[in-house]
């Protein structure tokens, strides 16, 4: 199925696309050209998600009981399907959320590449035999799915945070229903589509638009639903976890973060600026890995400042669908009111402006915002502490290498990190003491990948990880069976 532009995009319930009962519905918008309607995303109703709800309820049944490899081929007709429609899928994304066209073609090929690795999951083993002290017993574990599993999504990997979430959910044998950011409803209407034309079972995948303080408090409250795996703001994530632990639902968070880079003196320069500029503005800052803060030792400061400072002046700015654009808008309008309101915070607070900090010339139409440099970032500053989820990097300078680990941990997130060093002491002391869930070393804080755990530390994460052979702890419960004759 495809849609046309400005088109309503329906519930996908019990195998068919269904109108809201509300017929109420909202515009998702192109951020680089706000006058055009993407598509109408309808605000559903609690009846809307309660049909859904019963309907993968009753599809589960017959899910779990398929074996896991024959779910398996269900995952790779809908990765080959994925990637036949990848440049219409990426278009939409860019679209309607603003990435650049090629990060949009890169973000969907990993959706098939991730709907391969968990196809392929369903072959491998997924209990252990363990030595009973009766002799004459078999003991061993297996595991079962959840049930229904809840999923909400934010909008900045509008196809690789729904499928990361969504294929390890069924190929353990749980049926999931969807509820999509409304700035990417589009985007994941044609991922859903995939998994209609893979002739996935009636019920087994659901999904259902609407407001979070409808839809996605539904999902909370659902006693239907037996586990909600969730990505977005820290807010969101603990009224999720509130939620959930009233009504004993299992839960799954990943949250914020304020991603630093540690740049040590002997760092090697060029790869230092390039990945501190592709980690902080690529995908305009809009990735929880993003780089925000940039923790320079002083004896490299002023080279590494001047450098990032010539680069950052040359990226251009643009509609992520025209070529030669480096980076697209901001996705929405309140996103980009965000990160103007913490650039006027960092000015008010006493931190320089190197570069940037408005909106460029020429594209006031958009929901365009400058990369941004900030240099004399103290560690008290809202800039310093705060996710922005935008283009600006904080610059601060250290002495010493302790003082920049320090300086690294000084956050209430821990999701992701990196530094530049050819010491391997340094690296070393990097991997033991800095608290985040993903470190890198010589590469940017951005860059996860799909067959490795990811998540956070501290108030980035429910402690969980997803992706990789770390998923199935979340989408699945032990069952230790203990067998005598
Ligand atoms: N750690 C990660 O893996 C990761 C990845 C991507 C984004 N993020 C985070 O996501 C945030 C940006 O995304 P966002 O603005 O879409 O986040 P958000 O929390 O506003 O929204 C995320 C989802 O939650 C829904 N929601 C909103 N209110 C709700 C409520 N009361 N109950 C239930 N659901 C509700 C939204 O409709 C959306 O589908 C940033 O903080 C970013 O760091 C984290
Ligand atoms: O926004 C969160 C996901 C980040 C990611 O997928 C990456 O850094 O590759």
């Amino acid at each position: 199925m495809s849609f046309t532009a400005g088109e309503t995009i329906l519930n996908y319930i019990q195998g068919e696309w269904t109108a809201s009962s509300t017929g109420e519905l909202d515009p998702s918008i192109n951020p680089a050209q706000p006058t055009q309607v993407v598509g109408w995303v309808q605000r559903s109703s609690l009846q809307d998600l309660d049909a859904a709800v019963t309907s993968a309820k009753a599809a589960q049944r017959a899910w779990r009981k398929l074996s896991a490899p024959a779910r398996g081929e269900y995952l790779y007709k809908v990765a080959d399907l994925l990637e036949q429609r990848l440049d219409d899928i990426a278009e939409t994304m860019t679209r309607e959320m603003g990435k650049t066209f090629p990060e949009a073609k890169g973000e969907t090929a990993r959706g098939a590449a991730i709907l391969r690795y968990y196809a392929g999951e369903g072959m491998r083993k997924v209990g252990d035999v363990i030595p009973s002290t009766d002799s004459e017993a078999l003991m061993f574990t297996t595991r079962v799915p959840l049930g229904v599993v809840g999923v909400i999504t934010p909008w900045n990997f509008p196809v690789a945070i729904p499928i990361w979430k969504m294929a390890p959910a069924l190929i353990y044998g749980n049926a999931v229903v969807l509820k999509p950011a409304g700035e990417a409803a589009v985007t994941a209407a044609k991922v859903i589509a995939c998994f209609h034309d893979a002739k996935i079972p009636a019920g087994v995948v659901s999904m259902v638009t609407g407001q979070g303080s409808v839809i996605g408090q539904g999902i909370i409250d659902h006693p239907g639903i037996n586990g909600i795996t969730f990505t977005g703001s820290n807010t969101v994530g603990k009224t999720i976890a509130k939620g959930a632990i009233a009504r004993g639902a299992k839960y799954q968070l990943e949250m914020g973060g304020k991603n630093p880079v540690i740049v040590a003196d002997d760092a090697d320069l060029e790869q230092a600026v390039e990945a501190t500029i592709s980690g902080g503005l690529r995908s305009t800052g809009q990735k929880c890995t993003a780089t925000s803060r940039v923790v320079v030792q002083s004896g490299i400061y002023d080279a590494f400042k001047q450098r990032l400072l010539e680069r950052v002046q040359m990226l251009k700015v643009g509609d992520g669908m025209e070529a030669g654009t480096w980076m697209g808008p901001c996705a929405s309008e309140n996103q980009l009111q965000t990160v103007l309101s913490y650039i006027s915070r960092g000015l008010e607070e006493g931190a320089s402006l190197l570069h940037g900090g408005g909106k460029p010339a020429g594209l006031e139409n958009g929901f365009y915002v400058e990369p941004t440099l900030f240099d004399n970032v103290r560690p008290h500053m809202t800039i310093a502490k705060e996710e922005i989820f935008g283009p600006v990097l904080a610059l601060m300078k250290v002495d010493t290498l302790e003082e920049a680990l320090a300086l690294a941990n000084d956050s209430e997130f821990g999701l992701s990190a990196s530094i530049f060093t050819k010491n391997i002491g340094s690296m070393l002391a990097f991997v033991n003491e800095m608290e985040a869930g993903l470190v890198r070393i010589n590469a940017e804080s951005a860059g996860v990948e799909l067959q490795a755990p990811f998540g956070g530390m501290k108030q980035s994460s429910s402690h969980s990880r997803e992706q990789g052979q770390a998923a199935i702890e979340f989408f699945t419960s032990i069952k230790t069976v203990f067998i005598k004759s």
